[in-house]
């Protein structure tokens, strides 16, 4: 062996993992240059946060060996203090900040709190302490500011600063698993000029990703997971999007082009008309979308987005304004009478607000339509073919629809609670981020049972980051700015790029960092 270990700052082989019936890793590997961003990508299920979880010594894998800089380990006796120590730091998707604690507060309860002689909490040692490694990753924040008062992109900054705290002891590995999910294409350009910053500096980083595009400007190098294995890892200089789908959908899978929209779906008058409704954010927002029209709602965060969503289907009553479903109003923060009408909302956070997380996969499948499937004698077998059919149209990796939901991966999650809902048949379907998580294979089947339910007359609002997404979805795309509709774009102008250039920053604080 002549390669010097220093060629890699991380390197995994041969390291496997199973789950009860599930082999998530076999055989799967990982290596990380010194200085450069590495993208991992993947389908929902084939191992990518496993992968993360056992460097990190979360789960413990069942055989394989892992150098991290220098130091050599098998992968079964990994504990995260050891690769602590090593100088692997992880940041999980969750980030693991308290929205209600200071900046300060959420650096001390993972370092502890410096004390003064006398015994109590040193503030100004803390703050002193924090403030230095703020400017050291030039995040434009106090140490007294409250993490929730942050924005998306800081908030991970934070995260990220935290678990490099102690970087002045040497060189590090970092593992970010989904850092971009939920963050606005703006927030994640911010997010990857500091990254970039970082790996100039000589940090290894690696990060977990589905947007290929991410992955073929940010990445130096890429490696895309496929079935617990590697499907390749190639320089993102020699990638393209086809290439990326092709290895990471494998010989059999790639995936059909979205359906283009059915000439004359759209028709009638109004089916949801929103006049001059003010709630939270939004200020006297009309909205109008017809029978088999899909709209699109973008702009940042805290532009109302989702309060559009909420006030529509009833979960936040307006301040003033009304919601007319076929010309007849919704009664305001009425969700029953709302179902009751065909309303059908899928959350941003469905694992929070939409899913039964103690319930199997085919129960979760089927809990919106019981009452279609609610004869005794017959509800098992109906619910467990209905569960098979809806696993198998949206490829959700699962070993038996009877296998508890909590052990899906996160996008197989995703993807169970939307396919529910699109099952309902709605006569309006108002979705927030619908494919957050969701691989690039399945994306495509969620956008044409999307395409699908519209042309058999549903109306349907969609909430994106995604700019990708609404211009290839949409009939129109409606821009939210401070509570107002800044813009229309109608399908004939719709790119990402007159998207992103539509949807305007109300205050740009972290601005003077990239
Ligand atoms: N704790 C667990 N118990 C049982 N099975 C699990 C567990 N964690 C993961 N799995 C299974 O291991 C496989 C790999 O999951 P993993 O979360 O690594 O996928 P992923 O590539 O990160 O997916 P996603 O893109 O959806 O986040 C999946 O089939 C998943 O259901």
């Amino acid at each position: 062996m002549t390669a010097p270990i220093a060629a890699y700052t991380l390197d995994a082989r041969g390291v496997r993992k199973r789950f009860g019936g599930t082999q998530a890793l076999d055989d799967a590997g990982l290596r990380l240059r010194p200085g450069t961003i590495h993208a991992l990508l993947g389908g929902n299920g084939s191992g990518k946060s496993t992968m993360i979880k056992c460097l990190a010594g979360v789960h413990r894998a069942d055989d394989g060996e892992v150098d991290i800089l220098g130091h050599s380990m098998r992968a079964c006796d990994i504990t995260p203090a050891e690769v602590h120590r090593a100088g692997l730091r992880v940041v999980h998707q969750d980030l693991g900040l308290f929205d209600r604690a200071s900046i300060a507060e959420n650096f001390a309860f993972e370092s502890g709190f410096p004390t003064t002689p006398a015994r109590t909490i040193a503030w100004r040692e803390l703050n002193r302490q924090v403030s230095r490694i703020l400017e050291l990753h030039r995040i434009p924040a106090r140490p007294s500011d409250l993490v929730g008062s942050l924005r998306p992109a800081q908030k991970t900054l934070v995260a990220i600063a935290r678990a490099l705290r102690d970087q002045h002891r040497g060189e590090m590995v970092l593992l970010l698993d989904e850092p971009t999910a939920s963050l606005p294409e703006r927030e994640s350009a911010l997010l990857f000029a500091a990254l970039r910053e970082r790996a100039e500096h000589g940090q290894a980083i690696a990060l977990v990703t589905h947007r290929l595009s991410e992955a073929l400007t940010v990445a130096d190098d890429i490696t895309v997971f496929r079935d617990g294995r590697v499907a390749g890892t190639l320089p993102a200089a020699a990638a393209d999007h086809d290439r990326l789908v092709s290895l990471l959908a494998g010989p059999a899978g790639t995936p059909e082009a979205v359906h283009d929209p059915p000439a004359g779906s759209v028709h009638g008058g109004s089916l949801l008309d929103v006049r001059s409704v003010s709630a939270g954010p939004l200020r006297d927002l009309d909205l109008t979308v017809r029978a088999g029209e899909i709209v699109g709602i973008a702009g940042l965060l805290g532009s109302g987005r989702s309060t559009l969503l909420n006030v529509i289907f009833g979960g936040v009553e307006p301040v003033s304004g009304t919601v007319l479903l076929d010309g007849v109003a919704l009664r305001p923060g009425d969700i029953a009478g709302a179902m009751a009408r065909g309303v059908a909302l899928v959350p941003e956070n469905r694992l929070r607000d939409a899913a039964f997380t103690t319930m199997s996969v085919s129960e979760n499948a089927s809990v919106t339509v019981l009452g279609r499937l609610w004869r005794l004698w017959m509800r098992n077998r109906r619910e467990r073919q209905e569960a098979e059919a809806l696993v198998r149209r949206y490829a959700v990796k699962t070993h038996d629809v009877g296998q508890p939901f909590l052990q899906l991966s996160g996008g197989n999650q995703q993807k169970v609670v939307l396919a529910r809902w699109l099952r309902r048949d709605p006569r309006l379907l108002l979705l927030d981020e619908p494919t957050q998580g969701v691989d690039v294979v399945a994306r495509t089947e969620i956008y044409n049972a999307i395409r699908d339910a519209a042309s058999r007359g549903c109306a349907v609002v969609v909430v994106s980051s995604d700019h990708d997404e609404l211009a290839t979805l949409c009939d129109q795309v409606v821009v939210l700015s401070g509570g107002k509709a800044v813009a229309r774009i109608p399908r004939a102008m719709l790119t990402p790029d007159t998207i992103t250039r539509q949807v305007q920053p109300v205050r740009k604080p972290l601005e003077s960092t990239s």
